[in-house]
């Protein structure tokens, strides 16, 4: 298995974690920004629709097989928000700082038991631009939402996200951990799996 991929992903937090796991799978993927890949525009209603678009951008820029990941955290007193929209939970794209304050502040007061949270990580592979049958794997990472910033590992929400089995912040987590157990290690342990059985993928 020593094909490239591109990822199909402009975000450091989420290549960083990718390089780790894949480099252990023994695949070799290249950022998106290596070949000036235009951004894709990210219309879809789902993390599923959104994963899609990224991932056949990507291949339509490259003439290469493409991973793209669509992710962030659903929030059940949010009744599910900021979901897709986690990137720009608080208008500016990207703003990691904003997006947690703004979190923290809307369950401001709420209990502990109310606080309910998950990641989701949906992750889409395509093996070129007109892929009639791009492969989707979904992991879910279970956890609440903190009262206060805690840790400094990770990227995005991982300060305000407890994480019971660990009884700490996902941010407080050495990086080795978090790529064990997270939603994104989840999804690419399937993704692994698939390699595996059907080498034609590559
Ligand atoms: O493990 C994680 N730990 C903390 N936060 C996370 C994680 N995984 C996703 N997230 C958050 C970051 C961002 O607010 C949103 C993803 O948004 P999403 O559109 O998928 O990514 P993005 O725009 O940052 O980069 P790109 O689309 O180029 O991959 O969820
Ligand atoms: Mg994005």
């Amino acid at each position: 298995m020593n094909k490239t991929i591109v990822l199909a992903s402009n975000n450091a937090g989420k290549i960083k974690e990718f390089n780790a796991l894949l480099s252990d799978m023994g695949i070799d993927v290249k950022p998106q920004s290596e070949f000036n890949v235009e951004e894709a525009e990210e219309n879809g209603l789902s993390f599923i629709e959104n994963a899609i678009l990224k991932a056949r951008n990507a291949c339509a820029q490259t003439g290469l097989p493409a991973l793209a990941d669509d992710s962030g955290i659903e929030v059940d007193y949010l009744n599910g928000a900021p979901g897709i929209y986690s990137a720009r939970f608080a208008g500016e794209h990207g703003n990691n700082e904003a997006n947690n304050t703004l979190l923290l502040e809307k369950l401001d007061g709420v209990a502990e038991l109310e606080r309910t949270a998950r990641f989701h990580c949906v992750l889409a592979y395509m093996r070129h631009e007109n892929d009639p049958t791009p492969k989707v794997f979904h992991g879910v990472w279970e956890g609440r939402i903190m009262t206060s910033n805690e840790g400094q590992e990770g990227f995005g929400y991982d300060p305000v996200f407890y994480v019971p089995e660990c009884g700490c912040s996902a941010a407080s987590l050495p990086k080795e951990v978090k790529n064990q157990i997270s939603h994104r290690a989840k999804a690419l342990k399937q993704l692994f799996a698939a390699f595996q059985q059907q080498s034609s993928l590559l």
